[in-house]
């Protein structure tokens, strides 16, 4: 399990994220061949506390969060160091490793502590901690005996008050639009703590709101800080709240 971590310094704790520039890499296999990752200078910098990625479907945010995952040394499935969840069926889809190898990470400090999480694995990650808790003798947390959302807000709150990195791939998949705003004021209210760093890559555009977070912009060209307002997914759900039914017909077709 994950040792408990102090430290004065605050988020963020990971820099800045950049590809060596001492080793090969084969730029006909995945994931080097990902356009984003062209670019030899390619760097991924952290300036605050939260940061949100946004992106189209396959532009490589999931690749990144399971490379800084491999890098802080936890487990791409969904997890943290030492943990390895009891359903590991997601393991022949981890990409981490080959990118953890040509990567290289600015720590301040190298944090300890780290979840990665992802919403297909929250389940299995669940259901091991539920029963080592009962093993240990505890009641457990039961996390199990609340819904999916429920479930993973109390995980999440219960960990992140603590300092650490925290890496979420897509958390709106387990909350409803509701229950997005709860993470979101977990999210404000981890900034107002000064104590964990979390990286989130999403597309939900109330996600993307979230008060005092970095807004960034991965596309196949690179990573740009963008405002929500610029953003694709926002205008796009803008003109669909506006408009649904046309904005359906005129996406669609006849
Ligand atoms: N193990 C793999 N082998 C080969 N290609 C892969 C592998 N995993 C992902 N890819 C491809 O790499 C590209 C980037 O995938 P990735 O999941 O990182 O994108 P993403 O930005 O997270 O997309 P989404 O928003 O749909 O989650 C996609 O084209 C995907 O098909």
């Amino acid at each position: 399990m994950a040792r408990s971590y102090q430290t004065r310094l605050s988020p963020p704790y990971l820099k800045q994220v950049r590809l060596r520039h001492d080793v090969e890499l084969d730029r006909s296999l995945y994931p080097f061949d990902l356009p984003l990752l062209r670019d030899r200078e390619f760097t991924l910098r952290f300036d605050r506390a939260i940061t949100v990625m946004v992106g189209e479907n396959g532009v490589g945010k999931s690749t990144l969060l399971e490379g800084i995952a491999a890098m802080a040394g936890f487990d791409q499935a969904g997890g943290g160091p030492g943990y390895r969840p009891l359903d590991h069926s997601t393991a022949a889809e981890r990409n981490g490793d080959t990118l953890r190898d040509v990567l290289r990470a600015s720590w301040l400090p190298k944090i300890g502590q780290s979840w990665f999480f992802r919403a297909e694995s929250f389940f299995s990650v669940s259901r091991y901690l539920d029963l080592a808790a009962r093993e240990a003798g505890g009641s457990g947390p039961e996390f199990l005996s609340h819904s999916d959302g429920e479930g993973f807000l109390r995980f999440f709150a219960e960990r992140c008050t603590r300092p650490g990195i925290f890496l979420f791939d897509e958390p709106e998949s387990a909350l409803s639009p509701r229950r997005q705003f709860e993470f979101v004021r977990l999210l404000r209210d981890i900034a107002a703590a000064g104590k964990a760093q979390v990286i989130v890559a999403t597309h939900s555009p109330i996600l993307m709101a979230t008060p005092g977070a970095t807004l960034l912009s991965v596309t196949r060209g690179g990573i740009d800080p963008v405002a929500l307002e610029d953003t694709d997914h926002y205008r796009l759900y803008r003109e669909f709240v506006l408009d649904p039914h046309g904005t359906i017909e005129a996406m669609i077709g006849a």
